[in-house]
């Protein structure tokens, strides 16, 4: 019988692309939604790596198995790489989207066009019992708007703009943001693996 796979995320946005992003695997993918009376798990971090790292090493000593977690974030450059680790909570200890992207928007008033290029960058850890945690990152290039434009995906996407496109993340569809995305990469580089990890 496959075993599980699963991901140390409360976050359905992460949830739903990892479950896309894993098609074709005939595992069940389940998420801390399925795990209610684990509690939060603290990010105390100072790295995208150690966030990962405590996500997926905590419940892997929890649930005495192989644990995925996603630890990411934007990097504005125009704010010297904030929110970064920090963009959960950008706005506030309640984790809103909406007042995030209002309070980033604020920051960069008055911002040119040229001097809002972000990176979203996603770092995903593997943690094993008795193993060393092994991790994969992938980068995402755009620029951050002055308002939100579409409905598609969370967090920030309403406000990262993807040149190339000519849209932003949440006007795409969720095929052509795993394909470029820096969870995407990661999980890409990460599925090159499976096998080791028993995926
Ligand atoms: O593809 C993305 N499109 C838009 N926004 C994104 C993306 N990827 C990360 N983000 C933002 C959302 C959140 O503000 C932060 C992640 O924070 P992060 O701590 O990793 O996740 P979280 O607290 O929402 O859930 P959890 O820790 O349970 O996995 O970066
Ligand atoms: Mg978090």
């Amino acid at each position: 019988m496959a075993t599980d796979i699963i991901i140390a995320t409360t976050n359905k946005g992460k949830i739903k692309e990892f479950k896309q992003l894993f098609e074709g695997n005939e595992r069940v993918i389940k998420s801390l939604l399925d795990y209610p009376h684990i509690m939060d798990i603290p990010e105390d971090g100072h790295t995208f790596h150690e966030n990962a790292a405590i996500k997926a090493e905590t419940l892997a000593g929890i649930l005495n198995c192989t644990v995925i977690a996603d630890d990411s974030g934007l990097e504005v450059d125009a704010l010297n790489g904030a929110p970064g680790i920090y963009s959960a909570r950008y706005a506030g200890e309640q984790k809103n989207d909406a007042a995030n992207i209002e309070k980033l928007l604020k920051e960069l008033e008055g911002t040119p066009e040229e001097k809002r290029t972000a990176r979203f960058v996603c770092v995903i850890a593997v943690a094993q019992p008795g193993e060393e945690t092994i991790y994969f990152k992938g980068q995402f290039d755009g620029i951050i708007t002055s308002q939100p434009q579409g409905e598609k995906g969370f967090g920030y996407d309403p406000i990262f703009y993807i040149p190339e496109l000519g849209q932003t993340a949440a006007e795409i569809s969720s095929n052509e943001k795993n394909a470029r995305s820096h969870r995407g990469k990661a999980i890409q580089e990460l599925l090159k693996y499976k096998n080791l990890f028993n995926l």
